[in-house]
């Protein structure tokens, strides 16, 4: 199936609440099974009780009792009728019904694809916020105790990540936590879901044998009744066949995880506060809030920019089309897993003729916090992110040519709306200079890709937005372009002439 055909599960509302639908109707669906499985039971018990009856009045007669025609012509009639009926009835198919509707429900459900992606959100998460296993699965991050936690098939589930990626230390403490979650009332309804003390104890074997420890691994399995017969040769088997890990794990530098964590508070700036009367003229009767955050390279950030409806109405225009989020690679738009998201730009074809006034204000607030040209209906692009969701470090400017350069030359700025307030995760970092910019409603984001004199790029400008961990995140970004600007700046660019035509 094709990328478009998929549910975000992780992403949209509509799709999450869609599956809480289905597990509903799910649920109730193999409640009715259970109710015509019970039926059979019962029906099955009560001929049981009532076929059994003549033998138990003949237990210790037997001779006496078959001598009476009374008894022996039952026995007789019963034998040959009645096994032939119950040899139908007990082959006759239960919940059938029931049986059809789930097959037909199971193409709507999260694939192996939403699974991985999902446990690669949990992965993103445990590892930027510095979690164990144990405090993860107890529901705690990053200093935030929730009040779920991860049943053990959730932590075999990540478990088998970790191990598939070859994280055999933390696959083990996952696997850890998989048994001390396995309650013994609960061994059925396991079994049944895939999950046995078996296959953890195997599965915590082949890490220990990968990480060197056979004492402990032979250990684990001795441990395990079905398993202990077998310990030296299962042994010798995992040893002479290493696991080949294929690490596909997403790369979490450490600046970028010690930036993310609440342990980082954002520095209290030195710079200032103070009201933006200068950009535009507008500004002089309206001055805007901005927050000086560095000067190179040059960071600021506006507050309460955008009116709560004028969000909305945003959010709204953007949420039916939001797709999964490309990133410019190569000349062609590309999906990458260094940005988790999903997102739309606007203005896009046929929007809603109602959109105009909208649009116009915020292409004005643009002009007034940047004091750059921006031209009428200029582009921006909203972006949702989800549970686990984050942007991998990035510049904004580009280092090589392609069709947007060619046309617009290079973005010598952006900005960034927040559309929300992020619950928990979701900051916007620039780890260079060790700044954290908290996603809060009605901020905005502004800073120069480029030197302003020299245009040429600020590496200092490298920057990442922290994985989500409670709610979604909405943002908008508007990337200001060299070309529009001619009129207004010089162009200088020393040893950046790359792309320079
Ligand atoms: O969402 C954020 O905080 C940053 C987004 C960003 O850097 C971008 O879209 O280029
Ligand atoms: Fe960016």
């Amino acid at each position: 199936m094709e990328l478009d055909n998929r549910k975000e599960f992780l992403i949209t509302e509509s799709a999450k609440m869609d599956l809480m639908q289905l597990d509903t109707e799910l649920i109730s669906n193999l409640k009715k099974y259970a109710e015509q499985v019970e039926e059979k039971v019962e029906k099955l018990q009560r001929i049981v009780r009532e076929i059994r009856q003549p033998l138990e009045a003949a237990r210790g007669i037997e001779e006496e009792y078959m001598g009476n025609p009374l008894n022996s012509f039952p026995l007789i009639r019963h034998m040959y009728q009645d096994w032939k009926y119950l040899e139908e009835f007990m082959k006759k198919p239960v919940g059938e019904e029931q049986i059809d509707f789930l097959k037909k429900k199971l193409p709507e459900l999260p694939w192996q694809a939403d699974t991985d992606e999902a446990t690669a959100a949990m992965f993103r998460i445990a590892e930027t916020y510095g979690m164990e296993p144990w405090e993860m699965a107890k529901g705690l991050v990053d200093n935030v105790q929730y009040k779920s936690t991860l049943s053990a098939l959730d932590c075999f589930q990540i478990a088998g990540m970790y191990f598939k990626w070859g994280y055999f230390k933390k696959s083990f403490e996952w696997l850890k936590n998989t048994k001390s979650r396995m309650k013994k009332l609960y061994s059925d309804v396991h079994e049944v879901l895939g999950v046995t003390h078996k296959d953890v104890a195997l599965l915590q074997t082949r890490c220990l044998v990968e990480l060197g420890l056979k004492d402990q691994a032979k250990e684990v399995l001795l441990k395990q009744p079905d398993l202990a017969e077998n310990a030296t040769d299962l042994l010798a088997q995992f040893e002479s066949n290493p696991f080949k890990a294929n690490d596909l794990s997403p790369i979490l530098l450490d600046y970028y995880k010690e930036l993310c964590r609440s342990s980082f508070a954002p520095k209290p700036s030195r710079l200032h506060c103070r009201y933006n009367t200068t950009t535009s003229p507008f500004l002089i009767l309206a001055p805007l809030k901005m927050e000086e955050i560095s000067l190179e390279p040059y960071i600021v950030v506006y507050h309460d920019i955008l009116p709560d409806k004028d969000i909305e109405q945003l959010k709204r225009l953007a949420e039916p089309k939001l797709k999964p989020t490309q990133v410019f690679k190569n000349e062609i738009g590309t999906v990458s897993s260094g940005r988790t998201a999903l997102g739309v730009f606007l203005p896009y074809k046929n929007m809603d003729p109602n959109s105009g006034p909208v649009l116009d204000r915020l292409t004005q607030r643009l002009r007034d916090i940047t004091g750059l040209k921006i031209h009428d209906r200029f582009p921006v692009n909203i972006i949702k992110y989800g549970f686990g969701a984050h942007y991998a470090s990035h510049y904004d400017y580009y280092n090589e040519s392609n069709s947007d350069t060619k046309v617009l030359g290079n973005r010598i700025a952006t900005a960034i709306f927040y559309l929300n307030d992020v619950p928990h995760g979701g900051a916007t970092i620039f780890p260079w200079v060790k700044i954290k910019i908290p996603a809060e409603r009605g901020k905005v984001l502004f800073w120069y890709n480029l030197n302003g004199e020299t245009h040429d790029v600020e590496q200092k400008t490298l920057h990442a937005a922290c994985p989500i961990f409670g709610g979604s995140k909405w943002a908008m970004a508007a990337w200001i372009h060299e070309w529009d600007q001619m009129f207004i700046q010089p162009v200088y660019r020393k040893g950046n002439q790359t792309f320079v035509e």
